[in-house]
């Protein structure tokens, strides 16, 4: 009897325990999907900003995924006004609540910024470290960026950032020559058709890895393929970033990318411990080399974090450089008294020899006017992100502690009071003596970022552009071929949907 009632007491005490854990783990749930949204909520429209009424527990996501699908493209015509093909969500919103408005990507809120005042004011008192990325993107993009320059914070920021900005020196770019002698020989074989979007992303890919980590296209390309693969999956419109427990609605894709993720590190973790030995030779030119040069210091990356900057400098170091230069490309396929206006001046500053010295560089001025036009009218950096780390303050509204940011570079390079009324207008020129190139406000030209944070790549990029653009010019004129479909795209980067198939004819 006493045995029988002590089985029963047991039994409801483990009856209690389960119950009070389903409970807790329930309690938990309900409060991070749904009381900490909902308070934030609150404290956004408190502070004045409105947007789009979300839904839960999807946001404004099935209003993106609507507006996106009334985006058009056109085989035919070609304008530079693409904010509403690119973003068209954002360009609708903005027309009903202003430049500065809230809307939501799942459970999470996101202060959509396209006002450069604004982001002047927003960001006068906080340093590079003391800027936040959205944790939900963190999450989301690691097999991508891991915790490399792009996503770290704080003082672990300031160490990576201290280590790899003395890595940027003038560069190796022989494989630019290597890229167009193929298509000499494409040209030459009665293929004038080039689809320059794949052909560029493969050769800046080919420099990065030879420029950066010292090794052949063979290896590097296995990584750039599967980075690529990763992005792919990860920009696949049907996914619901943000929500909670999103991933496991799109389990196939959170499987494959991680998966990807993890083939990338192990490629990686090879190539680091190859140079790890050489490095004992004495051998540490490159990007790679100095990064783990400095291995006993105790500023030094660890093999995880070199493996997670590896990715990123695969990543960021290749494809916006490549679609600064397709676009420049379609814009001069277009325009090409721009070509030859370029031309000229390639043959001023460098005569009939080759570009070998980085110093003739400078001397490409209107080359400089053209690349800042085309990161104007395309950024390859559609947008730039934040994540508040303390209450800021901006006038008379405060944007509460743990707020995700989303600055709308493409708008900000569109925007008529910004720039006058032939914003949408290819004219290298308003670079000539202006390196806002005429904007009225100096936050309203933003490809690189601002502040702290802005690209270490920078310098780099406008070397790689200057010498393949030099080499393109100087060897093809090029025209726009018929097969090419006007849609630039949101893949992350800002690209071109259907490739950038031009006409290449021998000079
Ligand atoms: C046209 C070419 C490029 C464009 C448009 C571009 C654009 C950007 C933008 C918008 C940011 C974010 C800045 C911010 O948050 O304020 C960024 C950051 C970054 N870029 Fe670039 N980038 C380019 C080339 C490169 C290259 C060639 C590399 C490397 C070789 C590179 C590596 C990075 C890294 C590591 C960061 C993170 C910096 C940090 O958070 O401290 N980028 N870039």
């Amino acid at each position: 009897m006493e045995a029988s009632l002590q089985l029963v007491m047991n039994s409801m005490s483990l009856g209690i325990l389960c119950a009070s854990i389903v409970f807790i783990l329930v309690g938990k749930l309900v409060f991070s999907c749904w009381i900490i949204p909902f308070l934030g909520y609150r404290k956004l429209k408190r502070n004045g900003f409105s947007g789009p009424k979300p839904s839960f527990p999807f946001g404004n996501l099935n209003d993106i995924k609507l507006l996106s699908s009334f985006s058009s493209s056109s085989p035919l015509s070609i304008s530079n006004n693409i904010h509403s093909t690119a973003f068209p969500y954002f360009a609708v919103w903005q027309k009903l609540y202003g430049k500065v408005m809230v809307y939501w990507l799942g459970t999470e809120a996101f202060l959509y910024i396209a006002d450069p005042q604004f982001v002047k004011e927003m960001s006068a008192d906080i340093k590079g470290k003391g800027w936040g990325k959205p944790n939900v993107f963190k999450q989301d993009r690691e097999p991508m960026f891991g915790s490399g320059l792009v996503m770290v914070e704080g003082d672990d920021w300031v160490r990576h950032r201290h280590v790899i900005t003395p890595a940027f020196s003038p560069a190796n770019l022989k494989s630019a020559t290597d890229m167009l002698d193929r298509w000499g020989s494409l040209v030459s074989s009665g293929q004038p058709e080039i689809d320059v979007e794949r052909e560029i992303i493969r050769t800046a890919g080919e420099i990065i890895a030879k420029t950066s980590f010292g090794i052949s296209y063979g290896n590097g390309r296995k990584v750039l393929e599967k980075l690529r693969d990763v992005q792919i999956t990860l920009f696949k419109t049907n996914r619901y970033v943000g929500v909670p427990f999103g991933k496991y609605l799109n389990l196939k894709e959170t499987l494959e990318a991680k998966a990807l993720g993890e083939e990338i590190d192990a490629l990686l973790h090879e190539i680091i411990a190859e140079r790890r030995t050489k490095i004992r030779g004495g051998e540490a030119k490159d990007l790679l080399g100095m990064l783990m040069a400095d291995d006993k210091n105790k500023r030094a990356l660890t093999t995880k974090e070199l493996v997670d900057e590896c990715k990123t400098f695969f990543f960021g170091g290749h494809e916006t450089t490549a679609l600064s230069l397709t676009w420049t490309l379609l814009l001069l396929a277009i325009h090409p008294t721009w070509q030859e206006e370029l031309r000229e001046e390639i043959k001023l500053v460098v005569g009939d020899g080759e570009l070998r010295d980085v110093a003739m560089l400078a001397g490409l001025k209107k080359m400089g006017w053209v690349m800042n036009e085309v990161l104007r009218l395309y950024p390859p950096a559609p947008n730039v992100q934040r994540q508040a780390r303390q209450d800021i303050r901006v006038g008379k509204v405060v944007i509460p502690n743990g707020t995700n940011m989303w600055i709308d570079v493409v708008s900000m390079h569109h925007d008529e009071k910004l720039w006058g009324k032939d914003v949408h207008e290819f004219k290298p020129e308003r670079f000539e003596d202006n390196i806002y190139g005429g904007c009225n406000h100096k936050m309203g030209f933003l490809p690189f970022g601002f502040g702290g944070r802005m690209c270490v790549g920078r310098n780099l990029t406008a070397m790689e552009y200057k010498i393949m653009l030099t080499l393109i010019l100087t060897r093809f004129s090029f025209s726009l071929s018929p097969n090419y479909c006007h849609e630039p795209s949101h893949m992350l980067s800002l690209r071109p949907k259907h490739g950038m198939p031009l006409i290449f004819k021998p000079l």
